[in-house]
């Protein structure tokens, strides 16, 4: 983003201090959706460099949209002024705004605001926060009133580990310029922000397009590029057929939900692969999905039937279950590998390179560092991912929050869709069937996961508009009218 700032003004008839307004303007008109009470007090923390600049210019445009009760506190712990700052600073000095200069965090004392601004630092943090800065932030802090952060809270890193002692700004909200940071995407940013948007400051798209980055947000237009509609004249033949290897005796529901995810996100035909104990569940509950009951067997035929193969929602561990995994593993035919099919390959970790290539592992938090190791940090977490799915040539689908497509030439999809209402048991299972029926459609391994993943988190998030808790079941229903908005039937 910094290269994008340069090439921006470098290459765009704006100065610098002119994209501080911009991004300063971008600021306040979001800030304006939430707190529009304009007799309410406002703090604004600048340093100052730019991140300080964009605070200064915030406080003259608020001031120019009514709010009067506006003070400015400089953290003058650097000295080190960024040119823009000292424009803007002179401008606020003309404005007439209440200015408080502090060389000490001790001289912070009576702060009677009723919302806060952070603009101390932003993303020129180059180190974690200590000594005064420190000691600001924590007494900003235990203010404990609403603090919006311009860009990234003060002492935020926007990329690289989140130490677990945070000791930054734990904003209410942070309104982030053009892109979010990668960091705002790992749950241990929650210590420094509870929510972000992200706002458009008019930096070349173009050339941000163009760079060549590891992250890449997916996108509702991407999504749309990718469905293919379904034809006059096709068949259940044409959509292919998935096979959902599942269930055991006390979790056959997780091979319910996938075989009906798979139903409904298109797949022509669906086969549950599940034990004899499940028939009349499964006939009962999807008359339209086909058994293959698989007591005592330890290997399946006739494979060459199915488009998509996915194996784990609930399988067990048994003796049975894993050997038909390792002889899926030696028959080289890309696997959707979730659940208990994950756990029985960390328990045998010398089959994990002979995984398939092509293959899709849908690992959540701790299923991936029972693959691959502990990790103390999603970012070394999202590192490790990347560096498997190279190794492996597969495709990590790192489910979270937002979940971390990992693909074999090292880029990172993240998900954006998908809400809390979703926090629920057999939610993964739901994604594995969906990804199976994307298979069976012949889309490549890297598009059924992203598209699973999109919609089962859009079918999660239109759910929570009339839900507070959306049921697996649900979401798998939901997935053809998420679909249908997306894209024609013929
Ligand atoms: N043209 C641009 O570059 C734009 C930048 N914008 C703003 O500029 C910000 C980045 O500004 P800067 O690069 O000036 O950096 P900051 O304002 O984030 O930080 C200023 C200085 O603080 C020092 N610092 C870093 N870590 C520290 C620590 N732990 N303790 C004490 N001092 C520390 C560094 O020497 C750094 O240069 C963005 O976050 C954004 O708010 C926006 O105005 C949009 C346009
Ligand atoms: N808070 C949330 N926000 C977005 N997606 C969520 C949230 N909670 C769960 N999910 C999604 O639900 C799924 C849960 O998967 P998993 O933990 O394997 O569930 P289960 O094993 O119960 O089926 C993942 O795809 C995850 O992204």
């Amino acid at each position: 983003m910094r290269k994008a700032d340069e090439f921006t003004i470098a290459n765009k008839p704006i100065a610098s201090i002119d994209l501080m307004e911009k991004a300063a303007r971008a600021f306040v008109q979001c800030f304006l959706k939430y707190e529009f009470d304009t007799s309410k007090s406002v703090a604004i923390f600048c340093g100052t460099g730019n991140n300080g600049g964009d605070g200064l210019a915030i406080a003259h445009i608020l001031l120019a949209n009514g709010y009067e009760n506006i003070k400015v506190y400089i953290i003058n712990f650097n000295k080190k002024q960024s040119d823009d700052f000292a424009i803007n600073l002179q401008r606020i000095d003309e404005s007439g705004c209440k200015k408080v200069i502090l060389s000490r965090a001790s001289e912070l004392k009576n702060i009677k605001a009723d919302l806060i601004i952070d603009a101390i630092l932003g993303s020129g943090l180059n180190k974690p926060l200590e000594g005064e800065f420190a000691e600001v932030v924590k007494a900003i802090n235990k203010l404990n009133k609403r603090i919006y952060a311009v860009d990234v809270p003060t002492g935020f890193p926007t990329e690289g580990i989140i130490i677990k002692e945070y000791n930054g700004i734990r904003a209410y909200k942070t309104i982030c310029f053009q892109r979010p940071k990668i960091n705002f995407f790992f749950p241990e940013s929650a210590a420094a922000t509870e929510k972000f948007e992200v706002v458009e400051i008019g930096l070349d798209e173009n050339f941000i397009q163009n760079q060549s980055a590891d992250f890449y947000l997916v996108e509702e237009s991407d999504i749309k590029s990718m469905l293919k509609p379904r034809k006059l004249f096709t068949h259940k033949g044409t959509y292919g057929h998935g096979l959902i290897i599942a269930g055991d005796t006390n979790t056959m529901g997780a091979a319910l939900l996938s075989s009906m995810a798979c139903l409904h996100a298109g797949a022509g035909l669906t086969t549950a692969c599940i034990p004899q104990s499940g028939l009349t569940a499964l006939n009962t509950a999807l008359p339209e999905v086909m058994a293959l009951p698989r007591d005592g067997m330890s290997k399946l035929d006739n494979l060459e039937k199915y488009q998509a193969i996915a194996i784990g929602p609930g399988f067990g561990l048994s003796a049975e279950s894993k050997n038909l995994l390792k002889s899926l593993i030696e028959g080289q035919k890309p696997l959707i590998i979730d659940a208990d099919a994950l756990n029985i390959l960390a328990e045998n970790s010398d089959w994990i390179d002979k995984i398939p290539v092509n293959s899709i592992l849908t690992p959540h938090m701790k299923e991936f560092d029972r693959l691959f190791g502990k990790h103390e940090h999603w970012w070394e977490r999202i590192q490790s991912a990347k560096i498997q799915a190279q190794k492996l040539n597969v495709v990590i689908v790192l489910k979270n929050q937002f979940t971390f497509i990992c693909l074999p030439d090292g880029k990172v999809l993240i998900n954006q869709t998908g809400n809390p209402a979703m926090a629920q048991g057999g939610m993964g299972d739901v994604l594995t069937g969906i990804i199976a029926a994307f298979m069976a459609q012949k889309y490549s391994s890297k598009d059924a996961a992203i598209l699973a993943c999109y919609l089962h988190g859009k079918a999660g998030d239109s759910l929570a508009k009339e839900f507070f808790v959306a049921t697996a079941s649900q979401v798998a229903q939901q997935i053809p009218k998420e679909i249908l908005k997306l894209n024609k039937i013929y």
